[in-house]
């Protein structure tokens, strides 16, 4: 976020105050090559005026473990700085990216009394990143220019949204074949693959994912800064989504200042349907077994 300038300050807060002091200096003294942001390590009350509150906080993933095998453990930590956060910010929006991501939205809405639309999960930002990347990648062109999503949970039911991925306007199907570098078989099970197992294989690697969650909370946050009106795929409440009502997944979504806006009602293909539909049941589930 200093990187890009999106905000003019930034406190970080962690129950670790020797940690969030460490993290504060090391950002600060990259200020001078990025951006003039004011960071620092602070407490609940340095949120007053808060235009956002980022909500990171709980355990991760360790080897081998999946997203929802967290849920009852971050439940409680959200039971726990909720309150703080509301009681000196309450006008601030919340940004979700605590894991099962898409379920801890829901909880967090819950906690909060806050609308719908103000309360918001990072969902399938980064699914959605690494589908573009990987799809640019395979074609040779720029992942600005790979319009595709993947939608649902921010976890192994994901789904990728194949046939709506589009290289400028045309579909990527076409794009690759032209560029002579058809998505056969092989191809598309090797990409679907790399995007669903990224957090397990960087977890495998390196403990945990940074940079790319970074970019995709920094795009969110300009999105919101900016009144941008952006098309993002976040996780937010869904009114009812294929007779599920009030499920907590992602959609790509209009966000602005006020937070979620419209959803686009994706046009999916019968195996995409069933699977956004698997997706959104999973989460219902592991939401409605939270009692708040
Ligand atoms: N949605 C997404 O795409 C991604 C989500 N995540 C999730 O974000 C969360 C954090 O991940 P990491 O930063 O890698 O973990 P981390 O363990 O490095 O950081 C979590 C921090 O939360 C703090 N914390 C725990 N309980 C607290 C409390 N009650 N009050 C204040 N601070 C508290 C800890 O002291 C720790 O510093 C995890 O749930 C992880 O699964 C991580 C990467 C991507
Ligand atoms: C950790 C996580 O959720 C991810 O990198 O996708």
């Amino acid at each position: 976020m200093v990187m890009r300038g999106v905000a003019s300050e930034i406190v970080l807060i962690d129950r670790n105050e020797k940690l969030a002091v460490a993290q504060a200096q090391d950002i600060l003294h990259g200020t001078p090559f990025a951006s003039p942001t004011r960071i620092w390590a602070g407490g609940y009350e340095d949120l007053a005026g808060a235009d956002v509150v980022v909500l990171s906080a709980g355990v991760s993933q360790e080897p081998g473990e999946s997203r929802l095998h967290l849920l009852e453990r971050n439940a409680k930590v959200f039971g726990a700085i909720i309150p703080s956060v509301l009681a000196h910010a309450p006008q601030a929006l919340l940004l979700v990216t605590s894991n099962p991501v898409d379920v801890m939205t829901d909880i967090a809405r819950r906690i909060s009394g806050l609308p719908s639309e103000r309360v918001i999960g990072s969902g399938t930002i980064l699914d959605t990143a690494r589908f573009r990347a990987l799809l640019g990648e395979h074609v040779g062109v720029s992942p600005k220019s790979v319009h595709a999503y993947v939608l649902g949970e921010h976890g192994d039911s994901e789904v990728l949204w194949w046939s709506g991925a589009v290289v400028g306007n045309v579909g990527v199907q076409e794009m690759a074949a032209q560029m002579n570098r058809p998505i056969d078989t092989e191809a598309r099970a090797r990409i679907e693959d790399a995007v669903r197992r990224a957090a397990y294989r960087i977890i495998d690697g390196k403990g945990a994912t940074w940079f790319g969650i970074g970019s995709g909370l920094t795009r969110i946050v300009q999105a919101i800064a900016t009144d941008e009106k952006a098309l993002l795929s976040i996780s937010a409440e869904t009114e009812l989504y294929d007779g599920i009502s009030g499920v907590t997944m992602s959609l790509p979504r209009i966000v602005g200042a006020g937070g979620a806006g419209a959803s686009l009602v994706p046009k999916l293909d019968d195996d995409e349907r069933k699977a956004l539909l698997r997706s959104a049941t999973i989460l219902k589930e592991a939401a409605d077994s939270v009692h708040i």
